[in-house]
């Protein structure tokens, strides 16, 4: 582990063409990132995901929780969930976010992965509810995993790393054009808190 973070001084577009997704690399101190995990980890009131697959509804082993400034109601995967108001931690980090790439946004969705066999599958976040080609802002804490984008045409993949406090941000046509996943790891046995600072439209 890298004592001091690693902060890129202008982000990089990953993408070849098509969207932009920004990589900042680490905007936090590891100490901070590792206190702001145990924070979220133990004070969430964390709940197994829903969604609806081939008609069924089922439950995942992620966690989640979601927050807004309303409490909005967002549907996605078929199954409508209501987002309770910011916890006190997750408001500095939306500070931070909001500071470091420039935009707004109005609640966040918080994924816990217990370790590398939880992941997400193949998905693009361009739900009804979703502030249409808006950025989608990524923090991640704990371990570190891959994470990778495939072009839904020309089914390029991209990947990388996100470590520990690092910041990446998805805009303009990025959800439009190419699908992203966490891909499950056998390798990775630490939990890892993502998460996701989106506007959705009233
Ligand atoms: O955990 C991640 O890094 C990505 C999560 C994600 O894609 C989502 O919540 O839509
Ligand atoms: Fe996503």
């Amino acid at each position: 582990m890298d004592l001091f973070s690693q902060e890129l001084t202008s982000p990089i577009n990953i993408l070849p063409q098509d969207g932009i997704v920004y990589y900042y690399g680490e905007v936090m101190e590891q100490l901070d990132a590792q206190k702001s995990f145990e924070q979220l980890f133990t004070q969430l009131p964390w709940q197994c995901d829903q969604a609806v697959v081939m008609g069924k509804l089922i439950s995942t082993k992620r966690k989640v929780a979601w927050f807004g400034d309303d409490p909005f109601q967002y549907t996605y995967s078929q199954v409508t969930k209501q987002a309770l108001p910011w916890a006190e931690d997750l408001l500095l980090l939306k500070v931070l976010v909001e500071e470091k790439t420039g935009e707004h946004y109005n609640s966040c969705l918080v994924n816990l992965y217990h370790s590398g066999e939880e992941g997400m599958a193949w998905h693009s976040d361009g739900e009804k509810d979703l502030k249409k080609e808006g950025a989608i802002a990524s923090l991640s804490l704990g371990a570190e995993r891959k994470f990778s984008f495939k072009h839904k045409e020309n089914k390029q993949v991209v990947s990388l790393t996100l470590k520990q406090g690092s910041l990446l941000v998805m805009k303009g046509v990025t959800q439009q054009c190419w699908l992203h996943r966490l891909p499950p790891s056998k390798k990775v046995t630490e939990p890892r808190i993502n998460l996701t600072f989106r506007t959705i439209v009233r």
